[in-house]
Protein backbone atom coordinates (compact mmCIF):
# COMPACT_ATOMS: atom_id res chain seq x y z
CA UNK A 1 0.00 0.00 0.00
CA UNK A 2 1.38 3.27 -1.04
CA UNK A 3 1.97 6.46 1.73
CA UNK A 4 -0.82 8.29 2.16
CA UNK A 5 -0.05 11.87 0.22
CA UNK A 6 -2.80 13.59 2.67
CA UNK A 7 -2.99 12.67 5.99
CA UNK A 8 -5.50 13.61 8.49
CA UNK A 9 -5.97 12.60 12.37
CA UNK A 10 -8.46 13.69 14.31
CA UNK A 11 -9.69 16.80 12.41
CA UNK A 12 -12.20 19.22 13.92
CA UNK A 13 -14.00 22.40 12.21
CA UNK A 14 -16.39 23.85 14.62
CA UNK A 15 -17.81 27.33 13.93
CA UNK A 16 -19.35 29.69 16.35
CA UNK A 17 -18.43 31.07 19.58
CA UNK A 18 -15.77 29.51 21.07
CA UNK A 19 -15.43 26.81 19.30
CA UNK A 20 -12.12 25.45 20.36
CA UNK A 21 -13.85 24.00 23.57
CA UNK A 22 -16.06 21.80 21.66
CA UNK A 23 -13.43 18.91 20.54
CA UNK A 24 -12.17 18.35 23.88
CA UNK A 25 -15.36 18.50 25.96
CA UNK A 26 -16.65 14.98 26.46
CA UNK A 27 -19.95 15.96 26.77
CA UNK A 28 -20.14 18.67 24.09
CA UNK A 29 -19.09 16.75 21.39
CA UNK A 30 -21.03 14.19 21.81
CA UNK A 31 -23.88 15.93 21.48
CA UNK A 32 -26.38 15.77 17.86
CA UNK A 33 -25.74 18.84 15.67
CA UNK A 34 -29.39 20.10 16.66
CA UNK A 35 -28.78 19.61 20.45
CA UNK A 36 -24.86 21.25 20.09
CA UNK A 37 -26.36 24.41 18.13
CA UNK A 38 -28.61 24.60 20.82
CA UNK A 39 -26.55 24.54 23.89
CA UNK A 40 -23.38 26.69 22.05
CA UNK A 41 -24.86 28.09 18.97
CA UNK A 42 -21.63 25.92 17.43
CA UNK A 43 -22.06 24.39 14.47
CA UNK A 44 -19.55 21.09 14.09
CA UNK A 45 -18.87 21.21 10.08
CA UNK A 46 -16.01 18.28 10.88
CA UNK A 47 -15.97 16.26 13.37
CA UNK A 48 -13.38 14.12 14.53
CA UNK A 49 -12.28 12.93 10.77
CA UNK A 50 -9.08 10.76 10.22
CA UNK A 51 -8.02 9.16 6.70
CA UNK A 52 -5.48 9.03 4.39
CA UNK A 53 -5.07 10.42 0.54
CA UNK A 54 -3.22 7.40 -1.11
CA UNK A 55 -0.84 8.61 -3.70
CA UNK A 56 -2.34 8.41 -7.49
CA UNK A 57 -5.84 7.71 -6.09
CA UNK A 58 -9.16 9.71 -6.91
CA UNK A 59 -10.49 10.12 -3.42
CA UNK A 60 -14.07 11.14 -3.88
CA UNK A 61 -15.39 13.23 -0.60
CA UNK A 62 -19.59 12.58 -1.11
CA UNK A 63 -22.32 13.89 1.07
CA UNK A 64 -25.70 15.75 1.53
CA UNK A 65 -25.92 19.56 0.86
CA UNK A 66 -24.17 20.69 4.69
CA UNK A 67 -22.55 17.18 5.60
CA UNK A 68 -19.49 18.82 5.48
CA UNK A 69 -17.62 18.22 2.26
CA UNK A 70 -16.34 21.59 1.62
CA UNK A 71 -15.66 22.33 5.05
CA UNK A 72 -13.06 19.17 5.15
CA UNK A 73 -11.48 19.89 1.89
CA UNK A 74 -10.26 23.43 2.18
CA UNK A 75 -9.23 22.64 5.82
CA UNK A 76 -6.41 20.30 4.03
CA UNK A 77 -4.93 23.34 2.55
CA UNK A 78 -6.28 25.84 5.38
CA UNK A 79 -8.12 27.70 3.51
CA UNK A 80 -10.35 27.08 6.37
CA UNK A 81 -8.77 27.03 9.24
CA UNK A 82 -9.06 23.57 11.42
CA UNK A 83 -10.25 23.90 15.38
CA UNK A 84 -8.36 20.75 15.79
CA UNK A 85 -6.63 17.98 14.43
CA UNK A 86 -3.09 17.24 12.59
CA UNK A 87 -3.29 17.51 9.10
CA UNK A 88 -0.12 16.31 6.69
CA UNK A 89 1.48 16.47 3.30
CA UNK A 90 3.77 13.84 2.48
CA UNK A 91 4.78 13.82 6.31
CA UNK A 92 4.88 17.80 6.32
CA UNK A 93 2.49 19.66 9.22
CA UNK A 94 0.01 21.74 7.48
CA UNK A 95 -1.18 23.28 10.36
CA UNK A 96 2.57 24.44 11.60
CA UNK A 97 3.15 25.90 7.85
CA UNK A 98 3.96 29.46 7.50
CA UNK A 99 2.33 32.03 5.31
CA UNK A 100 4.75 31.71 2.48
CA UNK A 101 4.68 28.01 3.00
CA UNK A 102 0.86 27.86 2.87
CA UNK A 103 0.99 29.78 -0.76
CA UNK A 104 3.75 27.24 -2.01
CA UNK A 105 1.09 24.44 -0.64
CA UNK A 106 -1.25 25.84 -2.58
CA UNK A 107 0.28 26.96 -5.84
CA UNK A 108 2.31 24.13 -6.41
CA UNK A 109 1.12 21.40 -4.05
CA UNK A 110 -2.50 21.15 -3.89
CA UNK A 111 -4.15 23.38 -6.56
CA UNK A 112 -7.91 23.64 -5.86
CA UNK A 113 -10.56 23.68 -9.22
CA UNK A 114 -13.35 25.44 -7.91
CA UNK A 115 -17.35 25.35 -9.47
CA UNK A 116 -16.93 28.46 -10.14
CA UNK A 117 -14.09 28.61 -12.66
CA UNK A 118 -12.38 32.14 -11.50
CA UNK A 119 -11.62 33.14 -14.65
CA UNK A 120 -10.44 36.67 -15.34
CA UNK A 121 -12.81 37.50 -17.90
CA UNK A 122 -10.24 40.12 -19.73
CA UNK A 123 -7.73 37.70 -20.51
CA UNK A 124 -8.14 35.15 -23.04
CA UNK A 125 -8.06 31.21 -22.45
CA UNK A 126 -4.58 31.19 -22.56
CA UNK A 127 -3.55 33.44 -20.26
CA UNK A 128 -5.63 32.38 -17.92
CA UNK A 129 -4.29 29.11 -18.09
CA UNK A 130 -0.99 30.64 -17.74
CA UNK A 131 -2.45 32.77 -14.71
CA UNK A 132 -0.94 30.14 -12.08
CA UNK A 133 2.30 29.92 -13.81
CA UNK A 134 2.57 33.91 -13.99
CA UNK A 135 2.11 34.38 -10.46
CA UNK A 136 4.75 31.36 -9.80
CA UNK A 137 7.31 33.66 -11.60
CA UNK A 138 7.82 31.44 -14.77
CA UNK A 139 8.77 33.47 -17.47
CA UNK A 140 6.25 34.64 -20.54
CA UNK A 141 7.34 32.36 -23.35
CA UNK A 142 7.66 28.62 -21.44
CA UNK A 143 4.85 29.93 -19.44
CA UNK A 144 2.34 30.48 -22.56
CA UNK A 145 4.43 26.87 -23.93
CA UNK A 146 2.96 25.01 -20.66
CA UNK A 147 -0.12 26.70 -21.17
CA UNK A 148 -0.47 25.72 -24.78
CA UNK A 149 -0.01 21.88 -23.95
CA UNK A 150 -2.62 21.88 -20.93
CA UNK A 151 -5.05 23.89 -23.17
CA UNK A 152 -4.13 21.15 -25.60
CA UNK A 153 -4.82 18.38 -23.09
CA UNK A 154 -8.11 19.16 -21.96
CA UNK A 155 -9.66 19.38 -25.19
CA UNK A 156 -9.43 23.33 -25.77
CA UNK A 157 -7.17 23.70 -28.90
CA UNK A 158 -8.16 26.29 -31.40
CA UNK A 159 -9.44 28.47 -28.06
CA UNK A 160 -6.88 29.91 -26.87
CA UNK A 161 -7.63 33.71 -27.76
CA UNK A 162 -11.30 33.34 -26.65
CA UNK A 163 -12.35 35.31 -23.89
CA UNK A 164 -14.50 33.27 -20.95
CA UNK A 165 -17.55 35.26 -22.10
CA UNK A 166 -16.85 33.08 -25.53
CA UNK A 167 -17.24 29.88 -24.28
CA UNK A 168 -19.53 27.47 -22.83
CA UNK A 169 -19.86 26.18 -19.47
CA UNK A 170 -18.20 23.06 -20.03
CA UNK A 171 -15.35 24.79 -22.23
CA UNK A 172 -15.12 27.15 -19.17
CA UNK A 173 -14.88 24.92 -16.72
CA UNK A 174 -11.78 23.30 -18.98
CA UNK A 175 -10.17 26.21 -18.62
CA UNK A 176 -10.55 26.36 -14.66
CA UNK A 177 -8.92 22.55 -15.10
CA UNK A 178 -6.51 23.14 -17.41
CA UNK A 179 -5.38 26.37 -14.95
CA UNK A 180 -4.78 23.71 -11.69
CA UNK A 181 -3.18 21.51 -14.36
CA UNK A 182 -0.32 24.02 -15.82
CA UNK A 183 0.97 24.57 -12.19
CA UNK A 184 1.49 20.56 -11.87
CA UNK A 185 0.50 20.14 -8.67
CA UNK A 186 0.96 16.86 -6.88
CA UNK A 187 -2.64 16.78 -5.89
CA UNK A 188 -5.52 18.21 -7.31
CA UNK A 189 -8.61 19.06 -5.12
CA UNK A 190 -12.55 19.56 -6.89
CA UNK A 191 -14.84 21.40 -5.48
CA UNK A 192 -18.47 19.93 -6.41
CA UNK A 193 -16.77 21.19 -10.24
CA UNK A 194 -19.23 20.08 -12.46
CA UNK A 195 -22.52 20.29 -9.91
CA UNK A 196 -23.29 23.97 -12.38
CA UNK A 197 -22.94 22.01 -15.86
CA UNK A 198 -25.69 20.20 -17.80
CA UNK A 199 -26.22 16.65 -17.86
CA UNK A 200 -24.52 16.05 -20.83
CA UNK A 201 -21.68 18.56 -20.55
CA UNK A 202 -21.11 16.96 -16.95
CA UNK A 203 -20.65 13.30 -18.41
CA UNK A 204 -18.12 14.68 -20.50
CA UNK A 205 -16.14 16.57 -17.71
CA UNK A 206 -16.28 13.05 -15.72
CA UNK A 207 -14.83 10.90 -19.01
CA UNK A 208 -12.14 13.77 -18.94
CA UNK A 209 -11.01 13.77 -15.53
CA UNK A 210 -11.00 9.65 -16.13
CA UNK A 211 -9.02 10.25 -18.66
CA UNK A 212 -6.59 12.21 -17.16
CA UNK A 213 -6.27 10.45 -14.03
CA UNK A 214 -5.76 7.35 -16.64
CA UNK A 215 -2.85 9.08 -18.47
CA UNK A 216 -0.82 11.34 -15.38
CA UNK A 217 -2.01 9.12 -11.97
CA UNK A 218 -2.01 12.01 -10.50
CA UNK A 219 -3.61 12.29 -6.98
CA UNK A 220 -7.34 13.81 -6.84
CA UNK A 221 -9.41 14.53 -3.90
CA UNK A 222 -12.70 15.61 -5.28
CA UNK A 223 -16.09 16.51 -3.63
CA UNK A 224 -19.81 15.49 -5.07
CA UNK A 225 -22.80 15.31 -3.67
CA UNK A 226 -23.98 12.79 -6.38
CA UNK A 227 -23.89 8.93 -5.95
CA UNK A 228 -23.51 8.45 -9.15
CA UNK A 229 -20.62 11.08 -9.90
CA UNK A 230 -18.69 9.37 -7.02
CA UNK A 231 -19.16 5.76 -8.10
CA UNK A 232 -17.66 6.49 -11.55
CA UNK A 233 -14.29 8.61 -10.65
CA UNK A 234 -13.36 7.08 -6.75
CA UNK A 235 -11.07 5.08 -5.97
CA UNK A 236 -12.31 5.40 -2.55
CA UNK A 237 -15.02 7.34 -0.96
CA UNK A 238 -15.32 8.96 1.85
CA UNK A 239 -19.01 8.97 3.02
CA UNK A 240 -19.83 12.09 5.03
CA UNK A 241 -23.13 12.65 7.32
CA UNK A 242 -23.63 15.67 9.65
CA UNK A 243 -19.33 16.36 9.60
CA UNK A 244 -18.44 12.60 10.45
CA UNK A 245 -17.16 10.45 7.76
CA UNK A 246 -19.68 7.24 8.25
CA UNK A 247 -17.78 4.81 5.56
CA UNK A 248 -14.67 4.82 4.04
CA UNK A 249 -13.87 2.18 1.25
CA UNK A 250 -14.22 1.39 -2.06
CA UNK A 251 -17.61 2.17 -4.26
CA UNK A 252 -17.69 -1.41 -4.46
CA UNK A 253 -17.31 -1.64 -0.42
CA UNK A 254 -19.76 1.65 0.02
CA UNK A 255 -22.53 -0.50 -2.39
CA UNK A 256 -21.36 -4.24 -1.24
CA UNK A 257 -21.03 -3.76 2.56
CA UNK A 258 -23.09 -0.46 3.75
CA UNK A 259 -22.21 0.64 7.08
CA UNK A 260 -25.10 1.18 8.46
CA UNK A 261 -28.76 2.25 7.59
CA UNK A 262 -28.05 5.33 6.25
CA UNK A 263 -25.67 4.36 3.73
CA UNK A 264 -27.59 1.43 2.83
CA UNK A 265 -30.30 3.65 1.94
CA UNK A 266 -28.03 5.98 0.54
CA UNK A 267 -27.24 3.67 -2.25
CA UNK A 268 -30.26 1.58 -2.55
CA UNK A 269 -31.02 2.27 -6.03
CA UNK A 270 -27.40 1.74 -6.92
CA UNK A 271 -27.55 -1.05 -9.81
CA UNK A 272 -25.26 -3.34 -7.91
CA UNK A 273 -23.63 -5.15 -11.34
CA UNK A 274 -22.65 -2.11 -12.55
CA UNK A 275 -20.74 -1.60 -9.25
CA UNK A 276 -19.78 -4.99 -8.22
CA UNK A 277 -16.61 -6.39 -9.27
CA UNK A 278 -16.47 -10.64 -10.01
CA UNK A 279 -14.43 -11.38 -6.61
CA UNK A 280 -17.70 -10.95 -5.10
CA UNK A 281 -19.20 -13.94 -6.85
CA UNK A 282 -15.60 -15.71 -7.22
CA UNK A 283 -15.54 -19.64 -6.13
CA UNK A 284 -12.39 -21.82 -6.14
CA UNK A 285 -12.08 -23.33 -9.53
CA UNK A 286 -11.14 -27.03 -9.78
CA UNK A 287 -8.38 -27.97 -12.13
CA UNK A 288 -10.75 -28.61 -15.33
CA UNK A 289 -12.46 -25.16 -14.88
CA UNK A 290 -9.42 -23.37 -14.09
CA UNK A 291 -8.28 -24.01 -17.89
CA UNK A 292 -11.97 -23.88 -19.75
CA UNK A 293 -14.22 -21.22 -20.25
CA UNK A 294 -14.14 -17.70 -21.17
CA UNK A 295 -11.80 -15.24 -18.95
CA UNK A 296 -12.44 -12.19 -17.07
CA UNK A 297 -10.46 -9.53 -15.47
CA UNK A 298 -10.98 -9.38 -11.66
CA UNK A 299 -11.88 -5.75 -12.36
CA UNK A 300 -14.75 -6.99 -14.60
CA UNK A 301 -18.27 -6.13 -13.26
CA UNK A 302 -20.48 -8.46 -12.35
CA UNK A 303 -22.87 -7.32 -15.44
CA UNK A 304 -19.51 -7.81 -17.75
CA UNK A 305 -19.20 -11.14 -16.33
CA UNK A 306 -23.00 -12.11 -17.01
CA UNK A 307 -22.42 -10.81 -20.62
CA UNK A 308 -19.26 -13.21 -20.94
CA UNK A 309 -21.32 -16.07 -19.52
CA UNK A 310 -23.96 -15.98 -21.16
CA UNK A 311 -22.50 -15.82 -24.33
CA UNK A 312 -20.30 -18.64 -23.35
CA UNK A 313 -22.48 -20.95 -22.25
CA UNK A 314 -20.20 -21.95 -19.38
CA UNK A 315 -18.78 -20.24 -15.96
CA UNK A 316 -15.92 -17.69 -16.38
CA UNK A 317 -12.66 -17.91 -14.94
CA UNK A 318 -11.21 -14.83 -13.24
CA UNK A 319 -7.66 -14.31 -14.61
CA UNK A 320 -4.93 -12.08 -13.05
CA UNK A 321 -1.03 -12.01 -15.30
CA UNK A 322 -2.43 -15.60 -16.68
CA UNK A 323 -3.15 -16.73 -12.98
CA UNK A 324 -6.93 -18.33 -12.89
CA UNK A 325 -8.32 -17.16 -9.60
CA UNK A 326 -11.54 -18.47 -9.09
CA UNK A 327 -14.64 -18.50 -11.47
CA UNK A 328 -18.17 -17.10 -11.40
CA UNK A 329 -20.70 -19.24 -12.64
CA UNK A 330 -24.53 -17.65 -13.50
CA UNK A 331 -26.18 -18.24 -10.19
CA UNK A 332 -23.50 -16.73 -8.38
CA UNK A 333 -23.81 -13.68 -10.85
CA UNK A 334 -27.16 -13.74 -10.50
CA UNK A 335 -26.99 -13.82 -6.67
CA UNK A 336 -25.18 -10.52 -6.49
CA UNK A 337 -27.73 -8.44 -8.71
CA UNK A 338 -30.65 -9.67 -6.73
CA UNK A 339 -28.89 -8.70 -3.26
CA UNK A 340 -28.23 -12.20 -1.75
CA UNK A 341 -24.58 -11.70 -1.31
CA UNK A 342 -22.53 -9.68 0.30
CA UNK A 343 -18.82 -8.44 -0.19
CA UNK A 344 -15.73 -11.15 -0.01
CA UNK A 345 -12.46 -9.07 -0.48
CA UNK A 346 -10.10 -11.80 0.25
CA UNK A 347 -9.00 -14.10 -2.75
CA UNK A 348 -6.81 -15.81 -0.61
CA UNK A 349 -10.12 -17.30 1.20
CA UNK A 350 -11.45 -18.28 -1.76
CA UNK A 351 -8.49 -20.84 -2.88
CA UNK A 352 -5.85 -18.60 -4.11
CA UNK A 353 -4.65 -18.88 -7.77
CA UNK A 354 -4.42 -21.40 -9.66
CA UNK A 355 -1.64 -20.66 -12.54
CA UNK A 356 -2.21 -22.11 -16.14
CA UNK A 357 -0.21 -22.70 -19.29
CA UNK A 358 2.52 -20.58 -19.04
CA UNK A 359 2.27 -17.91 -22.52
CA UNK A 360 -1.13 -18.29 -22.51
CA UNK A 361 -2.89 -15.02 -24.35
CA UNK A 362 -6.26 -14.50 -22.45
CA UNK A 363 -8.82 -12.23 -23.75
CA UNK A 364 -10.02 -10.37 -20.86
CA UNK A 365 -12.99 -8.61 -20.31
N1 LIG B 1 -18.54 30.10 7.81
C1 LIG B 1 -19.45 29.33 8.39
N2 LIG B 1 -20.04 29.69 9.54
C2 LIG B 1 -20.93 28.91 10.17
N3 LIG B 1 -21.34 27.70 9.71
C3 LIG B 1 -20.78 27.27 8.55
C4 LIG B 1 -19.83 28.05 7.82
N4 LIG B 1 -19.45 27.36 6.73
C5 LIG B 1 -20.17 26.20 6.75
N5 LIG B 1 -20.95 26.15 7.85
C6 LIG B 1 -21.85 25.06 8.22
O1 LIG B 1 -21.08 23.87 8.27
C7 LIG B 1 -21.82 22.77 7.76
C8 LIG B 1 -21.05 22.12 6.63
O2 LIG B 1 -20.99 23.00 5.54
P1 LIG B 1 -20.23 22.65 4.18
O3 LIG B 1 -20.33 23.82 3.28
O4 LIG B 1 -18.88 22.14 4.50
O5 LIG B 1 -21.11 21.45 3.65
P2 LIG B 1 -21.13 20.79 2.20
O6 LIG B 1 -21.34 19.35 2.45
O7 LIG B 1 -19.94 21.20 1.44
O8 LIG B 1 -22.44 21.42 1.59
P3 LIG B 1 -22.79 21.82 0.07
O9 LIG B 1 -22.85 20.55 -0.71
O10 LIG B 1 -24.12 22.47 0.21
O11 LIG B 1 -21.70 22.75 -0.38
C9 LIG B 1 -23.17 23.32 7.36
O12 LIG B 1 -24.08 23.10 8.42
C10 LIG B 1 -22.91 24.78 7.17
O13 LIG B 1 -24.07 25.55 7.43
Amino acid sequence: MSTPVFSVEGLWKVFGPKADRIPTDPELSALPPADLRARTGCTAAVRDVSFGVRKGEVFVVMGLSGSGKSTLVRCLTRLIEPTSGTIAIDGEDVRAMDKSRLRELRRHRAAMVFQHFGLLPHRTVLDNVAYGLEIQGVGKSERRERAAEVVAKVGLEGMEQRRPSQLSGGQRQRVGLARALAVDPEVLLFDEPFSALDPLIRRDMQEEVVRLHREEGRTMVFITHDLSEALKLGDRIALMRDGEVVQLGTPEQIVGSPADDYVREFVRDVPREQVMTVRTAMRPASAEEAGNGPAVAPTATVSEAIEAVARAGAPARVMDSGRCLGVVDANALLDVVAGATGLAVDTDRLGGAIPTAAGTSEELV
